[in-house]
């Protein structure tokens, strides 16, 4: 354990890891301190796990308490008949959004080469040698770039996982910088899948709108100009999975997320009933998950589920999460369509969307603790 703190120390020294001011920037989402790299941790001694990762008792992938028979109670949509304005499809769509906050959709009309190519080109990426992708550390100032986020304090308990945050819709947002442009096939890829997504948001958003009261329209008009943050993950392989977890406990605060999973390691657990159940993957389709935005849209009708990762000793994974969120200065509240004094009174208050998101990037990842902090 000691060569792995030794390691550790290391690592976040700044001039070995990230940590460089981004001069240009003007008042972003937030900050988080830079850690070392998992991968690299692996790669130097694979059954290294340094007292950092080793998370508390009570806060370990208990394998017992998981109950993986309910995972294929998760529902599964079938968009292309959504779309097509079934009616039964869409009150499984409804039911979805509230009892689960999650569901896998499949026949969603994202071509095959489009997911392939989109996981060849993360795979590619942390393929890179370690100083090339130091190259697009996470600024000092910043979330976006190689790292990790949602790091507070040196205290904290640290995640099994590198990441590789994109701003990636509208384009004039990107920080190309921290793109990886010159590893072939690596924009073009983020280019189709993200087009892609924002079809098949658009799509969710006029079902969501239509079942929040409004005209389809609605919740497009009330994004202004949407953005999407693409959170790519890797999972290094862990001697001793059942200390660590690959991702907290935490809800996401998007208005809604797509996951593009692996098709064949389960590592994504949704908190249901008291109990973590894993999502387990259906080849080609895309996990979706309601965000904060949603559940408070929609006054807490829809919900917006703790969610984990938990890793595996035989092999790494990867996912790629994609946050579809509102600009910056919407005001995000409950929606008058969705609350009745009597019946559904009010439960959160009002706040710029940027100013939400700011408080959540400020803070550990930490079950619901964000959308609590909005409620009346
Ligand atoms: O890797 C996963 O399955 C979950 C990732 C996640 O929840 C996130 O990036 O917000
Ligand atoms: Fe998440």
């Amino acid at each position: 354990m000691d060569d792995g703190l030794d390691y550790f120390l290391r690592q976040i020294d700044p001039e070995v890891g990230n940590g460089c001011v981004q001069e240009d920037e003007e008042l972003g989402w937030g900050k988080s301190l830079p850690v070392p790299s998992v991968q690299e941790i692996v790669r130097n001694d694979s059954l290294c796990v340094p007292e950092s990762y080793i998370q508390e008792h009570q806060n370990r992938p208990d394998y017992h308490s998981e109950v993986s028979y309910a995972s294929s109670e998760i529902p599964v949509i079938n968009m292309s008949l959504l779309a097509n304005g079934d009616k039964d499809e869409l009150r499984n769509f409804d039911i979805a959004c509230k009892e689960w906050g999650f569901f896998q959709i499949t026949n969603h009309g994202i071509a095959e080469t489009v997911i392939h190519n989109m996981k060849e080109a993360i795979a590619a990426f942390f393929q890179l040698p370690f100083d090339e992708k130091k190259k697009y550390a996470m600024p000092a100032n910043d979330v976006q770039g190689y790292g990790q986020g949602f790091v507070v304090s040196e205290q904290q308990k640290l995640d099994w996982s590198d990441v590789l945050f994109l701003v990636t819709l509208p384009p004039s947002v990107r920080n190309l910088k921290l793109w990886p442009v010159t590893l072939p096939g690596f924009k073009e890829s983020i280019d189709q899948y993200s087009t892609e997504i924002q079809k098949v948001t658009e799509e969710i958003f006029a079902k969501l709108s239509l079942l929040m009261g409004m005209d389809k329209d609605g919740l497009k008009m009330l994004h202004g100009e949407m953005k999407q943050a693409t959170r790519m993950n890797y999972y290094p392989t862990c001697s001793r999975p059942e200390l660590v977890l690959g991702v907290s406990p935490h809800s996401d605060a998007s208005t809604i997320t797509l996951l593009l999973q692996d098709d064949k390691i389960t590592g994504l657990q949704i908190k249901h009933k008291d109990s973590w159940i894993p999502v387990k993957p259906i080849p080609d389709a895309i996990v979706v998950n309601i965000g904060d935005v949603a559940e408070v849209l929609s006054n807490g009708l829809y919900k917006s589920v703790e969610h984990r990762a938990v890793t595996n000793e035989k092999k790494a994974r990867m996912s790629v999460a994609t946050f579809v969120i509102p600009s910056e200065e919407v005001e995000i509240g409950p929606l008058e369509s969705m609350v009745d004094d009597k019946q559904f009174p009010r439960m959160y208050r009002n706040m710029k969307y940027v100013d939400y998101l700011r408080h959540t990037l400020e803070r550990k990842m930490d079950g619901k603790a964000h959308t609590e902090y909005l409620k009346l």
